[in-house]
This record gives C-alpha cells, sequence and structure tokens, in this order.
C-alpha cells in the first residue's frame, strides 16, 4: 500500500506494536525460574505476598520436573519465543504503509520482559503504542497481568505514549474466518482417515482455569463460549459436532470443566473420533505440542477413541496474521483507547473485571524478577 499522496512517508507515526504472550522456557535451567516467575504472580496465586511468596516457589519447585520433563520431549526449550518472532515480522509487513509500525515482544514468565521491551520502545523513538495480547480471550490471568506489567514497565523506564489496548478479540470476525479455514483444512484431512461411518467431533480445548477465578468475574469462560460460536459460524458446516473442553489443569483446585481428558472418555464411549482444535492459543507451544500431541493422544489411544487427529494454530497463517493487521488499524482509526468484541450484542453479561474497560485491575502484580 502506498502513502497517500497529502501524507509524506516522514510524516507517518511511529507505531510500537507490543505483542504480549506468557513466554517459555529458553533452556532446561530456565525451567524453574520460568514457572517461579508464574506462580508468584498475584493473578496467578491469590493469596497476600508473605504466603504466596513461599507457596509460589514451593509449587514451582514442584512442578519443575513434570514442566521439564515436557519441554524435553521438545527439545528442552520453548517454540514460543520464535514463533512470537515470526508472527511479528508477518505483522508488520502486513500492517502497510500508512503507519511506521514496528512490532515488539513483551513476555510475561520469561525474556524478553516488558521492561526491557519498554526500553526498547523509548529507544526506537515511537510516538504511539498498540498493545496486542496474542491471547484471543481476554482473562485476569493472560492479558489483566500482561497489561499491569507493562504499565508498571513504563513508569519505570519513564515511557509514556498515547496507548490503545486490543484488549478481547475473541468473536473478531476476521480471526472467526481465518481460524475457521484451519479448521475446515484441518477437519478434511481427518475426515479422510476417519473409518467410513464413523463420526468426527471437533472438541475446542480451550486452557483451563481455575473456577474461583471465574466466580471473581474474569470474562475468559464466557469469551471462549463466544470464540466456539464465532468461528462454528464463520464455517458454516451444517450439522458439525462440536464441544468445549478445557486442558492444563495443573493446581489440585477444581478448574474449568469438561476436562479434556473427560471429553476424550465421552468420545470413546460414544465411539466418536475427535479433532482437538486448541482454542485459546494463537500459536504452537508446550501445550500443543506435548499436552494435545503426546499426552491426549495416547490417552484417547488407550481409552479406544476411534480417531484422534489435531488441529495446527494459527502461528503466522497470512489470513490470521491479516486479520490481526486489521485490528491495529481499526484501534487506531477509532481513536479508541481499547477495541473490543464487547461492543454491542456481544456485551459481557458478567463483570469485566481486570480488563481496561471498567479501570478494575487484576491483583496487583509486579514484574517477574527472577533472572536467567
Ligand atoms: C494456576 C496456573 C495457571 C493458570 C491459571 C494459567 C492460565 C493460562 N495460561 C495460558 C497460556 C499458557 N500457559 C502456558 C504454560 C503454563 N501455564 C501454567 C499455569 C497456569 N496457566 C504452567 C505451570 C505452564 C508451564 C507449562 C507446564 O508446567 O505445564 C503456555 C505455554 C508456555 C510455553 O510452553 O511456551 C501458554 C501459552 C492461558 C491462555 C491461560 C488462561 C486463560
Ligand atoms: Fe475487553
Ligand atoms: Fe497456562
Amino acid at each position: 500500500m502506498q502513502p497517500p499522496p497529502d501524507r509524506p512517508r516522514a510524516a507517518r507515526p511511529r507505531v510500537a506494536i507490543v505483542l504480549f504472550n506468557l513466554g517459555g522456557p529458553d533452556s532446561p535451567e530456565a525451567v524453574r525460574p520460568f514457572l517461579t516467575n508464574l506462580f508468584t504472580d498475584p493473578a496467578i496465586l491469590r493469596m497476600p505476598g508473605f504466603l504466596r511468596q513461599p507457596l509460589g516457589r514451593f509449587v514451582a519447585w514442584r512442578r519443575t520436573k513434570a514442566a521439564s520433563e515436557n519441554y524435553a520431549i521438545i527439545g528442552g526449550r520453548s517454540p514460543l519465543l520464535p514463533l512470537t518472532e515470526e508472527q511479528g515480522a508477518a505483522l508488520q509487513g502486513a500492517l502497510g504503509e500508512e503507519i511506521e509500525a514496528r512490532c515488539f515482544i513483551a513476555m510475561r514468565y520469561w525474556h524478553p520482559f516488558s521492561e526491557a521491551t519498554a526500553r526498547a520502545v523509548k529507544e526506537w523513538g515511537a510516538e504511539e503504542v498498540v498493545l496486542l495480547p496474542l491471547y484471543p480471550q481476554f482473562s485476569t490471568t493472560t492479558t489483566g497481568s500482561s497489561i499491569t506489567a507493562w504499565n508498571e514497565a513504563c513508569a519505570e523506564v519513564g515511557l509514556s505514549l498515547p496507548t490503545r489496548t486490543l484488549c478481547c478479540w475473541h468473536s473478531d470476525d476476521g480471526f472467526a474466518q481465518a481460524t475457521a479455514a484451519i479448521l475446515r483444512r484441518a477437519y478434511d484431512d481427518a475426515r479422510a482417515q476417519v473409518p467410513e461411518g464413523t463420526k468426527l467431533r471437533v472438541l475446542f480445548s480451550a486452557h483451563g482455569l481455575p473456577e474461583t477465578i471465574v466466580k471473581q468475574g474474569d470474562p475468559y469462560q464466557w469469551q471462549v463460549e463466544r470464540t466456539a460460536e464465532a468461528i462454528v459460524e464463520a464455517w458454516g458446516l451444517e450439522g458439525l459436532d462440536w464441544q468445549i473442553c478445557y486442558q492444563s489443569r495443573v493446581t489440585p483446585q477444581k478448574w474449568l470443566g469438561p476436562s479434556t481428558e473427560e471429553a476424550l472418555h465421552k468420545a470413546a464411549e460414544e465411539k466418536v473420533a475427535v479433532l482437538v482444535h486448541p482454542l485459546a492459543f494463537v500459536s504452537e507451544h508446550s501445550e500443543t505440542l506435548v499436552e494435545l500431541d503426546v499426552e491426549y493422544r495416547e490417552l484417547a489411544h488407550k481409552l479406544g477413541v476411534p480417531g484422534y487427529h489435531r488441529c495446527p494454530t494459527q502461528n503466522s497463517d497470512p489470513a490470521f496474521i491479516a486479520a490481526m493487521a486489521a485490528l491495529v488499524h481499526r484501534v487506531r482509526d477509532a481513536g479508541e483507547r481499547r477495541l473490543c468484541s464487547f461492543a454491542g450484542a456481544r456485551q459481557c453479561p458478567k463483570v469485566h473485571s481486570g480488563c481496561p474497560h471498567t479501570g478494575v485491575k487484576p491483583p496487583r502484580a509486579q514484574s517477574a524478577k527472577v533472572p536467567a
């Protein structure tokens, strides 16, 4: 796209697009400090600091063995950062000439942390910031926590710029269309492998969340349900058999259900093959490459599910990246501080706690502190 003739190239605004994600260990040694950062985040473990710090460290220590074994299966490190870098490069290319855009990455629990990213944004001389969480659904534990960490980092490095936030895009049409196209291709591939006469069910497997967090007003579950509906609607396949379930339970509390394990048991009983779609992730990492591709596949096999297939995540799919670019342009063109699929008829019936809409914040976060 050429710059408009009345607007010289040099006058294009310098916009920093900050991509938020969770982050993952970049070596076997990083697993424990990464988990310590995660479990001592007050948005994750909700208790006073004097209890959270020792308990969070203990839970991280307990989880290190299992998590390390999972990361060992995929080469000892998370692929999340390189894949997010690819998404950033593709998005930068897709944003066109209207703005001078540069994508930056701020991970929540491992490098690059918000503070280093805020410094890089400042050094680049950005004039505006767009925060783009790579989580389609808002949760106080993910997007909310990242926004809080970003705000703290900006205060720390003295970065104060007009900032727009794409806080929740769970039902965005471009996103739903791009995702439906990926799912349709995976479904056709799976259908060709499932024995004649056997039904195929789509399991929308979202990352789980402790129920107590949802009861405190977190809109994540509600948004997960809207995402599944939007994808099914965008696809438009009549009579599609589909179900939502929740994976990745990591603490003993009661988490959202039904779990993906329960959904597999049901599929086995009903002799239905499954195509698992990772609903809350837009890139591959341990939860897709190990949990879905190894652990649940083994379980499905053991239970006698007549077929187990997995839909890939979006990664740098061009239609998905184009949808993200359109969101960035929309939030800027609208002149809003944030853009959210909550608008109009899709208003969330629950308290939108922790979201920048209401100004209600998740428990005060502190920037991750454990060094490499
Ligand atoms: C109480 C613990 C956790 C909550 C709540 C939680 C919410 C949550 N997480 C994601 C996305 C990701 N989580 C990832 C890994 C991961 N998550 C937890 C714990 C909670 N997550 C742990 C302990 C781990 C580490 C891996 C493990 O031990 O199993 C990742 C992947 C990181 C990587 O491999 O690179 C993502 C992404 C969402 C969307 C979410 C709630 C909405
Ligand atoms: Fe929102
Ligand atoms: Fe998680």
